[in-house]
């Protein structure tokens, strides 16, 4: 049987910690393992998560993106061979709070880990996006976007401290950030915070770096964002391998921090199957053959900050791919997606 990994992601203050709290109340949390990182010195969270009667183990004193690599693969492996008390299930879960101001991507590297490549470990990404903030986090936007953008599920917290009316507007404001991710605005609170922990459908990607088959309809109340880019792509002729890996390298050099997603299924005439590509940031996973796909149509998904379809395709001008942006920002006459959420916070 799998065992999920949650990165329980999002802006500092946003919800996190809460949230995994109310989860671990319930009595269907019993399959849960719990991994709290935190980068100040006193494990805080790590002290109101324990209070909860699952295992739970802390990385405490530092990032887990940059300065603790061994030791989260340590953790994941102490907790998945952990002997389960006799009346406990099978562990199915492990959660993996990550500190505010983490970003996804080099923790996911960081799981790309022999000791963990034999493990049957779905790995995904849920964020929690704060309404009574918005996305008013100017001065630290690049890892609030990079956290969202990552993410499979967004779930929308605070929903009683904002006026009803203003939901919809942050749900659409989320979903400009990252439009293939499933948005939780349900105000039950109950539901809302067991669907956001809930474990992916057996049926889902083996790695579970993604929902498959990749969904590249973009929402349609997607509210555009003023420094993110959500772009589709399309081959500009039948290529091989060696010319798209060079083109996702041009992508990721070109692009740096910039690039928050990308995800592909790609036809090459040297492979006989499609081949599944994904990053998250700049952190590629392994390159993947996808025999189960069945359409003959290619998908290209990137998500950006600060750099559009047209100058990457510039950038990376005589590449096989090019890219299209879907959402388009809003109007100059109207007032800007910032100013509309801030304002109705300061309602
Ligand atoms: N009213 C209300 N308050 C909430 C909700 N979620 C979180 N809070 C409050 O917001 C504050 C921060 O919540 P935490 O759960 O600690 O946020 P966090 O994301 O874990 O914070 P860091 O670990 O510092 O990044 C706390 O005072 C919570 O009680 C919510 O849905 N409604």
């Amino acid at each position: 049987m799998p065992v999920d990994l949650i990165l329980l992601s999002g802006f500092l203050g946003s919800g996190k910690t809460t949230l995994l709290v109310e989860f671990l109340r319930h009595e269907g949390a019993g399959d849960t393992g719990v991994i709290v990182n935190e980068a100040g010195e006193i494990g805080v969270d790590g002290a109101i998560v324990a209070e909860s009667d699952v295992p739970m183990l802390e990385l405490a004193n530092g990032c887990v993106c940059c300065s603790l690599r061994s030791s989260l693969v340590h953790t994941v492996s102490a907790l998945l061979d952990a002997p389960r008390a006799g009346d406990r299930p099978p562990l199915r879960r492990i959660v993996l709070e990550t500190s505010g101001l983490s970003r996804p991507g080099p923790i996911i590297a960081s799981l790309a880990d022999p000791e963990l490549a034999a493990r049957d470990l779905r790995v995904s990404v849920v964020s929690t996006y704060d309404c009574e903030t918005g996305l008013a986090h100017t001065e630290q936007f690049e890892e609030a976007a990079a956290q969202l953008a990552a993410a499979q599920r967004i779930v929308l917290t605070k929903l009683d401290r904002v006026r009803p009316d203003s939901i919809a507007m942050h749900r659409d404001a989320a979903a400009g950030i990252n439009p293939f991710a499933e948005i939780i605005a349900e105000p039950d609170r109950t539901r809302a915070v067991a669907r956001a922990l809930a474990c992916a459908p057996q049926a889902g990607d083996a790695t579970g770096a993604a929902r498959f088959p990749i969904d590249d309809s973009v929402s349609a109340a997607a509210l555009p964002h003023p420094r993110i880019h959500v772009m589709k792509g399309e081959a500009r002729s039948a290529m091989q391998w060696p010319e798209l890996a060079l083109w996702l390298d041009d992508l990721a050099g070109f692009c740096g921090e910039r690039l928050l997603r990308f995800k592909a299924i790609v036809h090459v005439t040297d492979c006989a199957d499609p081949i599944l590509i994904q990053s998250v940031g700049t952190t590629f996973g392994a390159p993947r053959p996808l025999r189960s796909y069945g359409a003959d149509r290619d998908v290209f998904v990137v998500i950006t900050r600060d750099i559009d379809a047209e100058e990457i395709n510039t950038l990376c001008a005589g590449g096989p791919v090019r890219l299209v942006n879907q959402l388009r920002r809003p109007p100059r006459e109207q007032p800007g997606l910032l100013s509309r959420l801030v304002a109705t916070h300061a309602a």
